[in-house]
């Protein structure tokens, strides 16, 4: 890590505001912001597009070696491309959110792209980053100066989620959203905090309450004193 870079993660489940928040945090404090997700998100988009089946693993692992991804971490011009073509939207799409977590579980892929994301956190002229995901506080980046667990009820996430997509039936996205989850918490806890990680509960704050939040946890480490 570059000298003073601080490092900020920020894991949790589905729907907790892990993204909308840490970047609108890092738009604020003038950070990088990285979404690890998109880069599962990514991969299991290239696997439905080449055809892969999804159950064997030998041949997800054959996209690694040439996956081309790219990310901005800039929170003002976010975007996401693989092999150059800009995946951004299609990355969200239903399709690949049902799948992503059979590509995730495979440890190779975990490794590949924690390497990616240790790349990203290390690398960067802005004083700070902001890493979000679900190993971040614990396997991607332990030592970051900041660790937060962003949480919300399933109760809250499913109405946010609902609402942003507009749809009349809240049940099945809360279904959807605790299926992912269940299937993610196979492979990492993201539900309670490590040792040393701070728990942020948005369940009765609003979207800027939250943001001021995870912006006071960032400004109350030493290592922010001399930041704007
Ligand atoms: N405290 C809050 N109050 C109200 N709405 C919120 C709050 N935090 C986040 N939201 C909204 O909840 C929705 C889900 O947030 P977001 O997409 O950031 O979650 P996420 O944890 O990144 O989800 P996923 O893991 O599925 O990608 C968004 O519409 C966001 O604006
Ligand atoms: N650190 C991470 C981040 C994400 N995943 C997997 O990717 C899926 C999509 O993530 P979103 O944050 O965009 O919802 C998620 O469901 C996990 O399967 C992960 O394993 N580790």
């Amino acid at each position: 890590m570059t000298g003073t870079r601080i490092a900020v993660a920020v894991d949790g489940p589905a729907g907790s505001g892990k993204s909308s928040v840490s970047r609108a945090a890092a738009r604020e404090l003038g950070f990088d912001y990285q979404d690890t997700g998109a880069a599962y998100r990514a991969l299991a988009w290239l696997a439905l597009n080449r055809g892969i089946d999804l159950d064997r693993e030998a041949d997800i692992l054959t996209l690694l070696p040439d996956f081309d991804y790219d990310i901005g971490v800039d929170p003002n011009h976010y975007f996401v491309r693989v092999g150059g073509t800009p995946v951004t939207r299609e990355i969200r799409d239903p399709a690949v959110s049902a799948v992503v977590s059979r590509v995730a579980r495979i440890p190779a892929v975990r490794e590949h792209l924690t390497g990616l994301f240790r790349s990203r956190i290390a690398d960067g002229t802005r004083p700070g980053i902001i890493t979000e995901g679900r190993d971040i506080t614990t396997i991607v980046a332990p030592d970051a100066a900041v660790r937060v667990l962003l949480t919300a009820s399933a109760a809250a996430r499913t109405a946010r989620r609902a609402a942003e997509l507009d749809v009349s039936s809240t049940e099945a996205v809360g279904e959807q959203l605790s299926a992912r989850d269940a299937q993610d918490l196979a492979v990492v806890d993201f539900m309670n905090a490590a040792e040393g990680v701070t728990t942020l509960d948005s369940t009765d704050l609003d979207f800027d309450e939250t943001v001021a939040a995870l912006v006071a946890l960032i400004r109350a480490h030493p290592g922010s004193a001399a930041l704007p």
